[in-house]
Formats: C-alpha cells, structure tokens, sequence
C-alpha cells in the first residue's frame, strides 16, 4: 500500500505573536503555494476569496485570526489586548455565513477573552492561542473518528461519488468525506471515487481529485450534470457529502448540488451520507430553511478562472449552498458515531453530550 502524503492546509508558526500560514487553495490544482497571514485582514480575505475553506478548517483559520488580532499592538494591557480580540473575532465572522464552524469556533474564542484573572497580557495571549491550537487539534482528532465510524458503512462499495472538497484541504487534516474513503482505503479496501467537479468554483476537480490523487486513491473527474447518468449505469454504490451547517431536524446544507444529488441517490436506491463533525450542527435552527445561504460574487459564474464564459449584461445567481433534506439522508456520519437524521431526539442528545 502507498504511504500518502499528509496534507494540512493550514499551520501557526511561531508563538504568540507569530502567524498563519495556509495552503492558497486557489491556486491548486496547478501551483502549491503557501500565503502567510499576519493580520486580521489577511485572515478575513484568506476566508472570503477561499484561500481557505471547507468548514472545519474555516472555524481553525478564525480562531487563530482572534491571536493575531489581540497581538496586532505592542506593549498594551490586557484590556487593550481583550478589546482587539473581540473587535478581531466581530470581523471575522462577517467573512462567511453558512458554515456554522466558523461562529462555534469565534464562540469558543470569546469564551477565553471574557475569562477574568489574566495579570499580564502575555498571559492572556498564551490562553488565547492555547485555545485555538486546541481547536486546531480538536478538528484533527474528530476527523480521523468520522472516518473510523464511517468506514464500515461503505465496507462493500466499490464505488464512491462525493460533491465538492471535503477532505484534508477542508479539515485540519483528513477530512470528513473523504476520511470515510482515506480510511476504507488505508485499511486495504479497493475503491474507486467519482469526484463531481463543482461547478462553478470547482473544488471537485482541483481540490478533490488532487489529495485523492496524492492519497493513491483512484479518482474519476465528472461534470456535476453526469452524476444522473453515471448512477444509471449502476456505477455508483454510495455518495458521500460533508456539511456546512446541519440543523436540529438533520437538514444538512452543503455546497450547492448537494441538493439535487439526494435526489438523484434516491431515485437510483443509493445511500446517501453526509459525514461532518457535531461541531457542525446548529440546534438553534429548528429546519434547514433557516440555514443562511451565501450568495456570491457573479463573476465567478460568469467569468471564473478569468475566461468570460456568460455574454456581458446577462444575469447570473450564485447561491453558494443548497440543503438536503434530513429525509433523503441515509445516515450522518459523527465523530461520536452515525446518526439517523430523521430522529431528532437523538440528534440533539449526541451533539449536545459533544458541547
Ligand atoms: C469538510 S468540509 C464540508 C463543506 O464545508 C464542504 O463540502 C463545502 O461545501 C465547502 O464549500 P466552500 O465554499 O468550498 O467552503
């Protein structure tokens, strides 16, 4: 068996004034560049033009952000330095608004900032990047148990279609889909991924099909207008997804196809699995309707990747995100075990025993 490459799209570097260092996820597939951020702003734009993405990682990259906001002044007090981390935490979460990672981690963050008792600012600065880290290794150590418990469900399978880039480059590392594959395939299981290219963005094709690829995993690029044809044929014995934001009632939003694939998996009796973290859950939501969707910029419909391929004047809609609903899920893949959506109760007793 292959020994893969490990990828972890983003590091901290030095101590506590030190920086973010991030995989620039929008220059793979062709180029591996790492940019370093050493300020608020830089984080903020690392989120929003997707230097950095997939949910768990977004909520990683925020939370260090909050340190090198408290840090971005010299020789201040602790107030000064509790001030510049709210004011660093308030703007970051105007970056993205689906992914509810992102606000569970500025949570976590702030949680440390309204703690009383820190003398010195250094002190302060310590416990806030004590924290992140922790964040940080919190996501590793999740990912590699949602791989673990969602191995065996696709212990038969053959063949894997997946939507998006929930792997390493979306995590802290492994991933939350892709876990699920990286672990059946490291035990040995012989698999084979179709990787819907995301459209309009496509982090299926760049970003999916590239760590598979660095994994060993063999992977088939498709058109996200072929995943209807390629279920037809009987090349498809399960789909899995990640998550952005999964409400109480296991409605699970995720990258924009998502939707339309449940559908698709149902009308062809394939299982459907949205494997996320419980950080990703947002009981407050009661359905997925309330979910709030990104809308993004036109041109990266009308002319992505600087080729204009829409005519000048025309209209375009970019909703960044679609909801599946809880019951076209077959199951929802935790780090603290599979859950059946459609039972909320039990939905709420796992996730909350996580908090
Ligand atoms: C483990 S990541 C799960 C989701 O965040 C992922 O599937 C996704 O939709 C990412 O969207 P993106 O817009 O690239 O951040």
């Amino acid at each position: 068996m292959s020994n893969p490459v490990k990828i972890e799209p983003l590091s901290w570097q030095q101590e506590t004034t030190g920086f973010l260092r991030l995989i620039d996820q929008t220059r793979l597939p062709t180029e591996l560049v790492e940019i370093d951020c050493r300020s608020v702003e830089q984080v903020w734009t690392a989120i929003k033009r997707l230097s950095v993405r997939g949910a768990p990682a977004i909520g990683v990259a925020a939370a260090y952000g909050v340190c090198i906001g408290a840090a971005e002044t010299t020789r201040q007090s602790v107030d000064q330095a509790k001030q510049q981390a709210h004011a660093a935490a308030d703007y970051l979460a105007t970056s993205r608004p689906t992914a509810v990672n992102l606000f569970w981690a500025l949570d976590r963050m702030r949680q440390v900032i309204d703690r009383d008792g820190f003398d010195q600012t250094d002190a302060f600065l310590e416990a806030l990047l004590a924290e992140a880290r922790a964040i940080h290794q919190q996501d590793r150590d999740t990912c590699h148990a949602i791989g673990r418990n969602g191995a065996p469900l696709i212990a038969a399978a053959k063949n894997v279609l997946t939507h998006c880039n929930a792997g390493a480059l979306a995590t802290a590392e492994y991933g939350t889909a892709l876990a699920v594959i990286y672990s059946a395939h490291d035990s040995g299981q012989s698999l084979h991924v179709f990787a819907d290219e995301t459209r309009p963005l496509l982090q299926g094709a760049r970003l999916t099909a590239w760590e598979l690829q660095q994994h060993g995993v063999p992977v088939t690029v498709i058109c996200d207008s072929m995943a209807a044809c390629v279920m037809k044929e009987g090349r498809v014995d399960a789909v899995i997804v990640g998550a952005d934001r999964i409400a109480a009632n296991g409605d699970a939003c995720n990258k924009i196809g998502t939707y339309g694939l449940s559908v698709l998996a149902k009308h062809h009796n394939i299982p459907f699995y949205v494997a996320a973290p419980c950080s990703t859950f947002d009981l407050t939501l009661a359905s997925g309707d309330l979910i709030p969707i990104e809308q993004r910029a036109d041109y990266e419909i009308s002319e992505a990747f600087g080729k204009r391929t829409v005519p000048e004047g025309v209209d375009v809609y970019n909703p960044a995100f679609d909801v599946a609903p809880a019951e076209l899920i077959t199951a929802i893949i935790t780090d603290r075990g599979v859950i059946d959506p459609v039972d909320e109760a039990n939905v709420r007793r796992v996730v909350q025993d996580a908090s």
